[in-house]
């Protein structure tokens, strides 16, 4: 049982429509977010960064949709747009690393990213919060191999050793078994070769959910 499903390409559809500039200023903001983690608390450029970010943040309030705009109605398509500004694949979300995913099999996705200091939680080691949604993400990608309307009903996750900052992280996820509705999911992050962290969920489509629209 195997749908096609769109996966987070890094910003290309974006580009393509014209956003090319967004996505550079969208990357600025990540590194800007990168920076603000390494300043000393009495770094002199402190004064003339709040003046400088006023005048940014005066440019785009008049530009900026309201919050209830960027809400899709939970049943329609929400691959396009929506995707783009998701908080772990998302390439116009600064907050993402961004994660681009690609097929491993039909019911299987992967990728690789590498997370800098705004995602530390124990020193040197990726925050366990951010290691849950990573896997969240790619394992709900993997699920939506299945289903259009999925949404993870339960996330179990083994953190095995340390997930290390600054280095490359292979992230995989693959559809385990499917019992009725019930799509069940395997994850897991490897670094330097080794399984630093695995999950398994259940990800469950609504019982009120419409028709698959393909
Ligand atoms: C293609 C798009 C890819 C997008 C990727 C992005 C990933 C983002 C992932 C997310 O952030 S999802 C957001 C977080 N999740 C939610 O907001 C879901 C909140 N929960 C719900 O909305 C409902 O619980 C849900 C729609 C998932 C299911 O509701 P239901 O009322 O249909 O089912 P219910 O909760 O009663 O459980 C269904 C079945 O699973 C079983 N179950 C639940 N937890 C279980 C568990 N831990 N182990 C075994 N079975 C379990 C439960 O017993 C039951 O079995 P039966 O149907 O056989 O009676």
């Amino acid at each position: 049982m195997t749908r096609q499903v769109a996966l987070p390409d890094g910003g290309e559809k974006v580009r393509a429509a014209g956003g090319e500039k967004l996505l550079e200023a969208a990357g600025q903001v990540r590194e800007l977010l990168d920076a603000m983690v390494r300043l000393d608390v009495r770094t002199p450029a402190a004064p003339e960064l709040v003046e400088r970010l006023d005048e940014v943040l005066e440019l785009l309030r008049v530009e900026i949709a309201p919050e209830s705009a960027m809400v899709p109605d939970l049943f329609k398509d929400r691959k396009g747009d929506y995707m783009d500004r998701s908080p772990v694949s998302g390439a116009l979300n600064p907050m993402a690393p961004p994660v681009s995913l690609r097929m491993d099999g039909e019911n299987g996705v992967r990728t690789s990213t590498r997370l800098g200091l705004p995602y530390q939680g124990p020193p040197g080691r990726v925050h366990g919060g951010w290691v849950a949604t990573l896997l969240d993400h790619v394992m709900g990608f993997a699920a939506g191999t299945v289903d259009q309307w999925i949404f993870t009903r339960s996330l179990t996750v083994d953190y095995d050793h340390a997930v290390p900052l600054f280095e490359e992280l292979e992230l995989t996820a693959w559809v385990e078994e499917i019992d009725g509705r019930k799509i069940w999911v395997r994850g897991q992050i490897e670094a330097g070769g080794k399984v630093v962290a695995q999950a398994r969920g259940l990800w469950l489509p609504p019982r009120n959910r419409p028709a698959p629209q393909d």
